[in-house]
């Protein structure tokens, strides 16, 4: 997990929707663009590639999650698409802006939870949402921030007897402060209670029906399945998967398994894997392939032990390519 040197990046405010742009950048058709996405930590033979060409298109007001295991590289992308560090190689643009080079405009129309914050233990959760809002030009008003993250009976807590899932919500809650135009949220639900992370969902959701943009992080398939318009599933810095759930899922094969009989049976058109004592038929269409299976081991008298049988989901997708990660490492790209 990459640790972070700071809090909350600050979160100036975004201009409101009908303003002009103070800060007109060339225009996009994405709110975030991102191209060739290289970045390299050390140098020398110590140099470490986690991100390998990454591409990426967030189109305004939708929702985009990266999707992938602990150091697929989720972190480290968003890191530079917030502008918090400099690509290796490549090209990233936030509202048409290099993040950047064009840090201070970029930053006046984003929001960034990281994955890790450093609050004043001292403080109370009213004080530290007030000295967040004195770093924004028009904030949202401290009450409002705490009504948005059910916050309110807390207000007069100090930071450190918040719990985990308290105080991420007041690190969100200073992320929206400046009601930001694209919102770039790392891991934002870990930690969280189940009804915590649902309250987040919604929050999210309102965010995206109010037009803001939301590149999010998570572990989590069904923060995925719940939330995201578009899915980008990284694998040791590459992106090797993207779309909507729907095509991720419509495209990757469905699954039959069963103990592989004493004597061979022809099988239906398909990958097929063995796995210990079982076999594993990979197919594309389940059902007939399923039928044909079934009446040929009627026809041949053999009982098909433990079979299974399952449509492709997220998880399966998410499973078979974590379960590929080793095979699939680039050379040097482990360590
Ligand atoms: N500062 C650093 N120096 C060297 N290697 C790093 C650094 N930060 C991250 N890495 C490595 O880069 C790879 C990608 O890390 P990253 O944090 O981007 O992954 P992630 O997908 O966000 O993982 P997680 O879900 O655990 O947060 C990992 O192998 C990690 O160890």
């Amino acid at each position: 997990m990459t640790q972070h040197p700071s809090s909350t990046a600050p979160v100036e405010r975004a201009a409101p929707p009908v303003a002009p742009r103070r800060d007109p950048g060339p225009r996009s058709d994405s709110a975030i663009r991102v191209r060739g996405l290289r970045r390299r930590y050390g140098s020398g033979a110590d140099a470490f590639e986690a991100v390998r060409g990454v591409d990426l298109d967030v189109a305004a007001g939708s929702i985009h999650a990266l999707l992938g295991v602990n150091g697929a590289g989720k972190t480290s992308t968003l890191e530079v698409v917030e502008g918090l560090a400099a690509p290796s190689g490549g090209e990233v643009s936030v509202l048409g802006l290099d993040p950047v080079r064009d840090r201070a405009a970029v930053r006046r129309r984003t929001g960034v939870l990281l994955q890790r914050s450093g609050f004043v233990g001292d403080l109370t959760v009213h004080e530290t949402l007030q000295m967040w809002a004195a770093t924004v030009t028009d904030p949202r008003p401290v009450e409002e921030s705490l009504e948005l993250l059910d916050l309110v009976d807390r207000a007069q807590v100090r930071m450190r007897a918040l719990s985990g899932g308290e105080q991420r919500r007041v690190d969100l809650a200073c992320t929206l402060t400046g009601r930001p135009e694209v919102v770039m949220l790392d891991e934002p639900t870990t930690g969280l209670d189940p009804e915590s992370r649902r309250q987040v969902w919604r929050l999210v959701r309102e965010l995206r029906e109010q037009g803001s943009t939301v590149l999010l992080t998570t572990h989590y398939l069904d923060e995925a399945e719940a939330l995201a318009d578009q899915v980008s599933i990284m694998r040791a810095g590459e992106v090797v998967r993207e779309g909507t759930v729907a095509e991720i899922v419509a495209a990757h094969p469905s699954q039959i398994s069963f103990r592989t009989p004493s004597d061979p049976l022809p099988l239906p058109a398909g990958e097929v894997d063995h796995d210990g004592e079982l076999t594993v038929l990979r197919v594309e269409d389940l059902q007939p392939a399923l039928t044909e299976l079934l009446l040929t081991a009627r026809d041949a008298g053999v009982v098909l032990d433990r079979l299974a049988a399952r449509t492709a989901s997220l998880e399966s997708v998410f499973l078979d390519l974590a379960a590929a990660t080793d095979a699939a490492t680039p050379e040097g790209a482990t360590r």
